[in-house]
């Protein structure tokens, strides 16, 4: 998908959401459980109910690998889903992917090219070799984890060297790699504090903010510090939308929570 189509979303939709499809067979309700793919038949519901709220989903790849074979047939059938009948949507492969040259340009084909999402996740620790082979791929976005929301957050990525922060190298560094259409990052929403820094950096790229109800991070924090021209947020809730209900209702209140959050972020939108 081409970034002009992303923030056209953003704008016809008035939202900056997007939601994470992580499917939890223990978390989703019992009647399902009965039906041949029960996580597929979650995400579709989720989907439906969801879909005019929000401007993307992401599957976590780690809960549909957790369920072997079953669990990847799902994955494939929800993007295949979603590219069919909602192809404005922006999809991501939250797949944390990254190796030496020739494994990363296999990881790219398998998401890129095999399941066809419009963007996946990649950890930089590797360096340049590891994530060029998922910036070959035209029209594709390649989202650099930058500052993550979690605590173990401090122990490398605030490390100090040549007078920067280490998330802050990784920011500066990559942008060299590949144009800001291309490039997006990854970074917490429990770390808004550093968005003013992390726009002196990265003025114009996108960034998947993951962290908001769940982990305590809020629209408002966000916003406030990392909103550029373009918009340049998606904005990401998993358990706090997909769980709203372990009941028959759950796609119901699915979409009371997700309209919820896109009327938040609606006052933040031109
Ligand atoms: O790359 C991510 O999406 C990610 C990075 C990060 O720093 N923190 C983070 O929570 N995530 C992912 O974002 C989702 C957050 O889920 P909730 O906390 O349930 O909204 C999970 O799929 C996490 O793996």
């Amino acid at each position: 998908m081409d970034i002009q189509n992303l923030i056209q979303q953003i704008e016809k939709k008035r939202s900056m959401l997007c939601i994470g499809l992580d499917v939890d067979l223990e978390k989703i309700p019992k009647h399902l459980l009965n039906l041949e793919d029960p996580i597929f038949e979650f995400n579709k519901k989720i989907i439906e109910a969801t879909q005019e709220y929000c401007i993307g989903y992401k599957p976590n790849t780690a809960f549909y690998e957790a369920y072997g074979i079953k669990g990847w047939k799902a994955l494939k059938k929800t993007i295949d889903y979603l590219n069919e009948f909602y192809p404005e949507q922006f999809t991501i492969a939250d797949a944390k992917r990254g190796d030496i040259g020739n494994t990363s340009t296999m990881y790219a084909k398998a998401f890129f090219e095999d399941l066809n999402f419009d963007s996946v996740t990649v950890a930089p620790y590797m360096g340049r070799d590891s994530v060029e082979p998922f910036l070959k791929f035209d029209k594709k976005h390649t989202i650099l984890l930058g500052l993550t929301s979690n605590q173990g957050s401090e122990d490398f990525q605030f490390l100090k060297s040549n007078d920067m922060l280490l998330f802050e190298s990784v920011l500066r560094k990559s942008q060299a790699w590949a144009n800001s259409k291309q490039l997006m990052y990854v970074i917490g929403a429990t770390k808004a504090s550093h968005l003013k820094t992390i726009r002196s950096i990265i003025p114009e790229s996108f960034l998947l903010i993951p962290g908001v109800g769940a982990q305590g991070g809020s629209i408002k924090g966000v916003c406030e510090f990392g909103l550029n021209d373009n918009y340049g947020l998606i904005i990401n809730s998993s358990r706090g939308i997909i769980y709203a209900s372990n009941q028959e209702d759950f796609a119901e209140k699915a979409g009371l929570k997700a309209k919820a959050m896109q009327k938040e972020m609606e006052y933040y939108i031109k």
